[in-house]
């Protein structure tokens, strides 16, 4: 089995890890000839997951068209802006094969200026049947990946054969993977709730307690399942892993670089000086921007979505959007009893 891992920040090279230990043949590609003579030379990649041993089998090339050649799994895994980019490469790679290989795809966002889902653009730009195409999400830090720590994960494709196969694939003692058919909300699962824990981030950096916390999080999927319905989603997947799941594991985790960017926002930083100094993907800064973008389309109401919008877009004070979250007109908590009046009393 030829399985090509391709980006080499955390994510990708816990993953790349895990893959080499089950099988011989799994290619690393990095796109900095520099990162991929460290990783070759000491096996350790410094920069996004230092501590972390890659095995052996595990090769490591910054030439896609050795990554790519051959490959039946092509696993992309870097941020959301460069997927539409790497995924053009490929897919002219992918082209002169004989055999489609299957297409993972495991980052979490939008492409911004078309407010497109990743499985969309990579079906866009890679020449191989939607039933090849499988995205992989769940509440899954690298460190604790890469630390091999008991995980749970969903492959989620239109092709039932498919996701099996990528279940086989990925899955281990430690790393149980579910299948599930709704791929559009187990991508909108791992893309939106980058915006929740950066919610979470400023309610920690403001010190407003568990109480806010859980809040945010509840009403916040509650935001998400609106969103990802409208947007063609089971509202059941946003109950599984890759959304309730993902969610308590970015808003609660001392991992996740989303919530350490709100705590960052909560202390007075701007959005760009947040970018700044944070070497690694903050995804929910531009899911932000999808997200409340797609919402006014849709006319979808999104409260938690639009005050970090303007926090992080027109620098509103994080403190003010919290109390216009509070004072905001009262409602129901479930959106049936407002349309169908289901008290049994008035
Ligand atoms: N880190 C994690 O625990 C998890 C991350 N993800 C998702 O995986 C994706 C990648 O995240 P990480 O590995 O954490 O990122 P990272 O911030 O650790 O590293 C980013 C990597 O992407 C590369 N890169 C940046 N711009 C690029 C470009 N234009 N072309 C090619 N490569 C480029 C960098 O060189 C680096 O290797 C994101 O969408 C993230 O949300 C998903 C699950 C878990
Ligand atoms: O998606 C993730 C865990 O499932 C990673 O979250 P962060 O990007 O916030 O670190």
């Amino acid at each position: 089995m030829h399985i090509a891992v391709i980006g080499a920040g955390s994510w990708g090279t816990a993953l790349a890890g895990m893959l080499g230990q089950k099988y011989n043949n799994v290619i690393l590609w990095v796109r900095s000839e520099a990162l991929a003579q460290e990783l070759a030379r000491t096996r350790q990649n410094s920069r996004y997951l230092p501590g972390y041993l890659l095995p052996s089998a595990v090769e490591v090339t910054y030439n896609l068209n050795r990554a790519v050649t051959g490959a039946q799994v092509i696993v992309i895994v870097t941020p959301s802006h460069s997927v539409r980019q790497l995924a053009a490469q490929i897919g002219s790679i992918v082209l002169r094969e004989p055999v489609q290989p299957f297409i993972v795809s495991a980052a979490k966002g939008f492409e911004l200026n078309t407010l497109k889902r990743m499985s969309e653009v990579i079906q866009e730009e890679i020449p191989v049947s939607t039933d090849k195409i499988v995205a992989l999400s769940g509440p899954n830090h690298a460190e604790e990946v890469a630390a091999s720590q008991p995980t749970a994960t969903v492959v989620a494709s239109i092709s039932r054969k498919s996701c099996e196969y990528i279940q086989n694939v990925f899955m281990s003692p430690q790393f149980r993977v579910y299948t599930n058919p709704d791929i559009i909300g187990v991508e909108l699962g791992g893309s939106l709730k980058n915006i929740i824990a950066l919610g979470c981030g400023v309610a920690d950096g403001l010190g407003l307690g568990d109480n806010a916390k859980a809040a945010l999080m509840t009403r916040g999927l509650a935001e998400i399942t609106r969103l990802g319905t409208a947007m063609g989603a089971s509202p059941h997947t946003f109950a599984g892993l890759s959304g309730l799941g993902d969610l308590i594991a970015t808003c609660t985790s001392r991992h996740s670089r989303n919530r350490r960017a709100g705590v960052l926002l909560a202390s007075g930083k701007t959005k760009d000086e947040i970018l700044t100094e944070t070497s690694m993907v903050v995804e929910g800064i531009r899911a932000t921007s999808a997200a409340f973008q797609i919402a006014q389309k849709l006319h979808v109401e999104m409260p938690i979505t639009k005050q970090i919008y303007q926090a992080l877009y027109d620098e509103k004070s994080p403190k003010d959007a919290v109390m216009e979250l509070m004072t905001r007109g009262k409602t129901h908590e479930i959106e049936d009893v407002a349309a169908d009046n289901t008290f049994s009393k008035e």
